[in-house]
């Protein structure tokens, strides 16, 4: 992919070399002259500086916004973040909003781009997740992770010169967060299938090529060639686009996502650092197909099959032959150079059992995960 148009208001994408400087001549041809460049310390070392730099070049004016990290040290797509953005908006003269970072950043500057109808445009520090071009973005409210409505940005500028630089533990989440799709995949089947959730062929399709093309790159990811980066970033802006044309999250997010977030907000009331959100997934998916598995092989749930399983159990098992059992998820992520188990990561036993009973409450979403925790 290097340049394609016309996306949903996504007007440009662009992921080549030099990515940056084509940023800053878009942003002037575009007529833009007032821009909030909102980063963080790592992402401003990263992207942010050279941004800026590019952009006294042209007329466009640039206001920085470094975000600043909450005490645990991480950045957080929450209350106070969100008001730090919206303090440097000035109405009347704003015009645009460029994100430079990964995910957090992304929604923050998504969201308040979407309440105060400010475009915004997208500089990817690392491939770490496949959020980018969404329009849904997953905030930290009262301690709760929940999905709001927020913008798509219209123009996404991915350098690969800054994203092969990206720490690897970053490249390994981005796979991971990919992986994760062929648990979403199956969730949102299934939903669809027992409760008549809404589905989309096309965007399941996009998504599973992007899930295939990374596995079937998996060494050179792990060993952050330019192909490697070029095909993951690649499979994480078409996993976007692909929850971008659905309008919900169902094609990138299912059990293991709610497992992840159920981690996130444990972690974010313990007050420790956070876990790369594609590690999380990663592993919450090798689990998420234990369970799965289990269930639907191995009768492990006897005297309480849920009724979705009775009913739809050859189906179920034929979806579910699609997804690698949990010892294949974990050698890719490790083959990705990614923590493979919930041990590496340091989830402990009993919020892991907790995450697996409870997790489901986070969505109104009918995963299998659900319908095996709501079985009488
Ligand atoms: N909207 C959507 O559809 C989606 C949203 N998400 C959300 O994205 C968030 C996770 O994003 P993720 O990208 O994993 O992590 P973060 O955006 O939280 O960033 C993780 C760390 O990476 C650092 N960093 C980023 N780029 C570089 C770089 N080039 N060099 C050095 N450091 C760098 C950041 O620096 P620093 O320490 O300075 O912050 C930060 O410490 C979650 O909240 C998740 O829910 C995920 C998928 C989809
Ligand atoms: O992280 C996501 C996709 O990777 C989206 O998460 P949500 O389903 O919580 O919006």
């Amino acid at each position: 992919m290097n340049r394609i148009s016309g996306e949903h208001g996504l007007e440009r994408m662009v992921l080549e070399k030099g990515a940056v400087q084509s940023a800053a001549s878009y942003l002037e041809q575009k007529g833009f002259r007032h821009a909030i460049l909102a980063a963080d310390g790592n992402t401003y070392a990263a992207a942010g500086k050279q941004l800026e730099q590019e952009l006294t070049k042209t007329d466009v004016g640039v206001r920085l916004c470094l975000l600043a990290p909450e005490p645990s040290g991480d950045v957080v797509a929450d209350e106070q973040a969100l008001l730090q953005l919206l303090l440097e908006v000035q109405p009347g003269q704003t015009d645009i909003m460029i994100a430079v970072g990964s995910g957090t950043i992304h929604d923050i500057v998504r969201f308040v781009s979407y309440k105060t109808g400010l475009p915004f445009v997208s500089v990817p520090t690392a491939p770490s997740v496949d959020g980018f071009t969404s329009k849904g973005a997953p905030l930290i409210v009262r301690g709760v992770k929940t999905t709001f409505p927020a913008s798509a940005p219209i123009a996404i500028f991915a350098d690969l010169d800054i994203l092969m630089q990206a720490p690897q533990p970053l490249v390994a989440a981005g796979f991971g967060d990919m992986l994760g799709k062929y648990t979403s995949l199956f969730d949102w089947k299934f939903s669809h299938l027992t409760a008549a959730e809404p589905y989309d062929e096309e965007a399941a399709a996009m998504t599973e090529k992007a899930l295939r093309d990374c596995v079937g790159h998996v060494d050179e990811i792990g060993n952050r060639t330019e192909a490697g980066i070029r095909i993951l970033m690649t499979a994480l802006i078409e996993s976007g686009v692909a929850m971008l044309r659905f309008g919900q999250s169902h094609p990138a997010s299912g059990a293991e996502h709610h497992v992840s977030h159920f981690w996130e907000m444990e972690y974010l009331r313990r007050g420790k650092r956070a876990l790369l959100h594609g590690a999380k997934v990663g592993v919450a998916c090798a689990e998420i197909s234990r369970l799965y598995h289990d269930a639907a092989y191995r009768g492990m749930y006897p005297g309480r099959e849920p009724a979705q399983l009775r009913n739809y159990g050859d189906r179920v098992r034929e979806w579910l032959h699609e997804v690698p059992s949990k010892a294949e998820i974990r050698s890719l992520l490790r083959r990705a150079g990614g923590p493979a188990s919930r041990e590496e990561l340091g989830i402990d036993e009993e919020l892991f059992g907790r995450s697996l009973r409870e997790a489901h409450r986070l969505r109104d979403r009918h995963t299998l995960l659900r319908a095996l925790n709501e079985a009488q």
